[in-house]
Order: structure tokens, then sequence, then C-alpha cells
């Protein structure tokens, strides 16, 4: 080795995917949680964890599951061979509690390893996407996907009549809509959970904001997600992933 050719590489750390999908699904209604629901041949669920057992970033995936349907979620991982699949586990009473779950599934692995926090409700994740979050995670410790917003976003309150007003317009160039995976270095994202679990006024939509408000000291990096990548949450959704599906031609990962 010649004296400038500078320190080895590190070694690539550990990732794990956690395909969260602990929801109820209220807003889609029905007797089933929506991530059981068919989508293109498959259960919503299944998409998610084709998609990361495909992408070769990823070495291990977990599941979180509503706890009386774990045994479905184990039958279709054993069923089609998915074959990273290491644990199917119950999930939490919020996303939140089920994300904090994840990190209590992974406390014996180290610090420096990686975890990527998917929502199972995210069925057409793309592989370029998964990619870029994990690249990302070589240089930064914790990582969103985003969107631009091509809608004015407001914010509204209630207004001196009792009727909602805007009371305002953020400047759009600057909003961008959160999707998953968001990813972390699982020391960076442990020390979140430890913050934000001894806070009673704990409340939080996402990972990532997890890390703003509790370790603000830490960048939280985006990266391009993708307007495909859309969220099953209401009546409709499941019609609107199946077309997409459709036009991509089958499921979001393709293989095991
Ligand atoms: N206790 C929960 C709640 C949500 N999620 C997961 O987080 C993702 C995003 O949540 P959301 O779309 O809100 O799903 P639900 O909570 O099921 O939907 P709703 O809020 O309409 O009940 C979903 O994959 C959902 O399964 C979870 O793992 N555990
Ligand atoms: C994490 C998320 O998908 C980012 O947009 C979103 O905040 C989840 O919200 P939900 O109410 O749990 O669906």
């Amino acid at each position: 080795m010649s004296a400038d050719s500078g320190p080895p590489p590190r070694p690539r750390p550990r990732v794990t995917a956690a395909v969260l999908a602990g929801g109820v699904g209220a807003r889609m209604g029905g007797t089933r949680p929506k991530q059981l629901l068919p989508l293109a041949g498959r259960p919503v669920v299944e998409h998610a964890i084709a998609a990361f057992c495909a992408a070769p970033e990823v070495d291990d995936v977990i599941v979180l599951m509503v706890a009386d349907h774990i045994p479905e979620v184990e039958k279709i991982v054993a069923h089609r061979e998915y074959r990273k699949v290491s644990r199917v586990l119950p999930g939490g009473a919020t996303r939140t509690a089920t994300s904090a779950a994840t990190l209590r599934a992974l406390e014996q692995a180290g610090d420096d390893e990686l975890v990527l926090l998917h929502d199972a409700a995210r069925p057409l994740v793309a592989p370029e996407v998964i990619r870029s979050c994990v690249e990302a995670l070589g240089t930064a410790d914790a990582v969103g996907v985003a969107v631009p917003s091509s809608d004015t976003v407001v914010e509204a309150g209630a207004g001196p009549s009792g009727a909602e007003v805007i009371q305002n317009v953020p400047p759009r160039a600057s909003l961008r809509r959160m999707q998953t995976p968001q990813g972390f270095r699982l020391g960076v994202i442990r020390r979140a959970y430890e913050l934000a679990l001894a806070d009673p006024d704990l409340v939080a939509t996402d990972d990532c904001g997890v890390v703003l408000r509790y370790l603000p000291e830490v960048p939280v990096r985006l990266v391009a997600g993708a307007e495909s990548n859309i969220k099953v949450t209401h009546p409709g959704d499941i019609d609107v992933a199946e077309a997409l599906l459709r036009l991509r031609g089958g499921t979001a990962g393709g293989t095991r």
C-alpha cells in the first residue's frame, strides 16, 4: 500500500429495515388493518417487505405488526420465502411506540449500525429511494426522504367566529412533504428516543421529527423521495396504489 493511500475504508455497517405495521387503519375503516388489504394480489404489507428484502443495501428486515395479526405476516414470510426477514414482532399503541419497540428489538446491535424505519402503508417505495437513504447515511447520522410540495400549504386555526381560517402561509419553496424510509445511525435514534420517551409532552408524527426536537445539534439530511411513494391512508388510496403499481409493472421489490 502506498504511503498516501489514506485510511482504509470503514467496514459497511449492518443495515436493518423495520417495516412498521402496527396501526389499525382507522381512517381506512373496515374490519382489518389496511396493511392486510389486497393490493395487486398481495397484502399491502408484503410490498414493503419485498422491497427491503430485494434491496442489496439491506441486511436484515424486521416487521412490527398488530399483535393479533402476527401469524398472518409470519405465513406470508414463510410462504414467499422472504429470507431476510428475521423477526415479526408486536407493534405499539402509536406509531411512535412502534418505533420505540423497533429500537428495543435492536438493543443488541451496535451504535454504529443503521436502521431504516418504514411505513408498511407505503407499499410503493422504490429501490433508488432505499439506496439514496442508505448512501446518505454514509455521511449523515439521520436521513429523511422527502418531496417538495406542489400545493401551497397553510397553517389553519379557529377564526373569530370559530370557523376555520388561514393563520399563516409558510413560503412554499422551503416546504417538503416527509415520506419514509427514514434512516438513522442507531446510537443517534436511541439517544433521541430516550429523551423523547422521558418527555410527558411527547407528540411526534415521524422519526426525523424526534431527532430534530430532542437532538437539535444533529443535522437531519433530506434526500429525494418520489411522488409515487404514497401512504395508503384513506379509502380510494388502494385504487391509486394499484394504478401506480400497474404502471410500474409488479411489486415494489419484485424479488427476494
Ligand atoms: N401503532 C401504530 C400506528 C401506526 N403504525 C404504522 O405507521 C405507518 C403510518 O401510520 P398510519 O398511516 O397512520 O397507519 P394507521 O395508524 O394504521 O392509520 P390510522 O391513523 O388511520 O389509524 C403505518 O404503516 C402503520 O401501520 C404502527 O406501526 N404502529
Ligand atoms: C412518517 C410519515 O409517513 C411521514 O409523512 C407520517 O408522518 C406518518 O403519519 P401517520 O399519521 O402515522 O400516517
